[in-house]
């Protein structure tokens, strides 16, 4: 088991983005799943249709999942043509999704299942086509069903600056939950 950031010490943020999305007073620490992800996503067989990162979703963001460091989590996307809101720049709601791709993930390394709840986004600065986007999200906090979880999203490298920031709250659910799947 392995603890994930506190929202103070994380990277690039100050502080939860707002009183919904910060774990209550009690809430307990994360503690990410041997293995990570994988366990939880043993269940899904498989399933390559998901729009952020599945391999057979021909118009999805094919979001690449990359490694978990000190309990953050990391993917990243190039933004296409397709992805265009204003002339030359990624849509907003494009970023979102990458955003709620990316703190799903650090959700789901707890072991667990997790739909989106809420999510809230802060844009920062424009994010042009053809950038390569740099994800990374990380659990604050768990309370019964509800993961709290933040995240940025950055251009220019891993450690460029912010474009995006987000914070959410993702709820465990069963597999059941996800049955039928589509594909
Ligand atoms: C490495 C690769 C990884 C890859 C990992 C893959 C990442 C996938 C990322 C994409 C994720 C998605 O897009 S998921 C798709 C978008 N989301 C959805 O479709 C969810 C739609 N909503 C639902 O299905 C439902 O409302 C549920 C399951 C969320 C909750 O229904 P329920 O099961 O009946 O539970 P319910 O009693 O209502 O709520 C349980 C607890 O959660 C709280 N709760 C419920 N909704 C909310 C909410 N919106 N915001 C805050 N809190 C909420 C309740 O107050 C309660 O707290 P308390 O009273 O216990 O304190």
């Amino acid at each position: 088991m392995t603890s994930s950031p506190s929202a103070a010490s994380s990277p690039g943020r100050p502080g939860p983005a707002s009183p919904r999305t910060t774990p209550p007073p009690g809430a307990a620490t994360p503690e990410l799943a041997e293995g990570g992800a994988v366990v939880a996503l043993a269940s899904l067989a498989g399933f390559e249709g998901c729009f952020g990162c599945g391999t057979d979703a021909e118009n999805g963001l094919r979001i690449r999942h990359g490694g978990v460091v000190d309990g953050v989590m990391t993917c990243e996307f190039t933004v296409r043509k397709e992805h265009q809101g204003a002339p030359g720049f990624c849509h907003g709601g494009v970023l979102a999704t990458a955003m709620d791709e990316a703190l799903g993930g650090a959700a789901w390394l707890l072991g667990n299942r997790y739909v989106t709840g809420r999510l809230e986004t802060d844009y920062l600065a424009p994010v042009p086509v053809g950038a390569d986007v740099h994800l990374r999200a990380w659990c604050t906090g768990v309370d019964g069903r509800k993961a709290f979880v933040e995240g940025e999203a950055r251009t220019g490298g891993p450690d460029g600056p912010v474009a995006v920031r987000a914070a959410g709250v993702f709820i465990e659910v069963p597999q059941e939950h996800f049955v039928p799947q589509g594909s």
